[in-house]
């Protein structure tokens, strides 16, 4: 298992837009940090960099000791495949089946696109699909089309999908956003369940304070771009996260304890 190490990461739009300034953190392998910042913070800005979507205009991301800042597309995919994604809108192909989508997981450790489709897929392969399928507990609605289920239920399916590619990490974008507040903790409890049985490291961007401090172990907070909070649980209360908040707060009073971390 690897860290995630991000050294001074800035990013700068072509439009001149600074969406990350000079932003620091090491993840530890099997932490769960809940990442946190007004609309705008540059939340989604750093996963995308994390995750290889977006280049970081200054600084470095290391995975393990690799600088994914610098890594070719065909060095970076078998870390890529590492990092597992939950999405708020769960991007699953919805004209499809439950099961198919779960399959697809599978594509970036398949030899080939046809690996992964149901009728070509290997018995290996559809068995783990349906393994993945009942972790989540829809082994039963395995050949339902996707749009048919409730969005708890897409949700669920996104987790299985996601835990086809076996992922060291997972980096969850808003997964309770689109959710009502019932079907959003079963989410929550589930994808952290998972992510604890498996020891794997997660990330998990959340605007629920109460939710946050219910599952984070580590809370990392960014305001216009700039990191301002990384405390663990116990340091920080649900009025501090709150502030994160608010365009305007001041964030002299937090120490960053990403020194403790280091
Ligand atoms: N491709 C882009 N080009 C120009 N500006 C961008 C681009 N993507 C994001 N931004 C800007 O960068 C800043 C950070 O955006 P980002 O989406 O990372 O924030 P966020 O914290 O994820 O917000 P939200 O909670 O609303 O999803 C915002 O000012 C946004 O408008």
């Amino acid at each position: 298992m690897n860290a995630i190490t991000v050294n001074n990461v800035t990013k700068t739009f072509r439009d001149g837009t600074t969406a990350l300034s000079d932003v620091s953190f090491t993840v530890n392998p099997g932490e769960g940090v809940i990442l946190l910042g007004h609309n705008g913070s540059g939340k989604s800005t750093l996963f995308k960099c994390i995750s290889g979507f977006e280049k970081p205009t200054s600084g470095e991301i290391l995975y393990g000791d690799k600088d994914i800042t610098r890594l070719s597309k065909r060095k970076f995919r078998p870390i890529r495949k590492k990092l597992g994604m939950v999405f708020q809108n769960f991007h699953l192909i919805y004209n499809l089946s439950v099961f198919q989508n779960v399959l697809f997981g599978a594509m970036g450790n398949s030899k080939t696109f046809l690996h992964t489709l149901s009728f070509c897929a290997s018995d290996e392969l559809r068995m783990k699909a349906m393994e993945c399928l009942d972790r989540v507990g829809l082994a039963h609605l395995a050949g339902r089309r996707a749009d048919q289920l409730s969005g708890g239920q897409q949700q669920r399916v996104a987790i299985a999908r996601m835990l086809m590619q076996d992922p060291e990490v997972v980096l969850a974008d808003e997964p309770i956003a689109s959710l009502d507040p019932r079907a959003g903790r079963e989410v929550m409890e589930l994808l952290w369940e998972i992510v604890r049985e498996r020891h794997l490291t997660v990330v998990c961007i959340l605007h629920q304070t109460e939710v946050a401090l219910e599952y984070g172990e580590r809370f990392i907070g960014l305001h216009s771009g700039k990191l301002v909070m990384d405390q663990v649980q116990g340091q920080v209360s649900k009025e501090e996260l709150s502030t994160l908040y608010n365009k305007e707060s001041s964030f002299e009073s937090f120490s960053k304890a990403g020194a403790s971390h280091e």
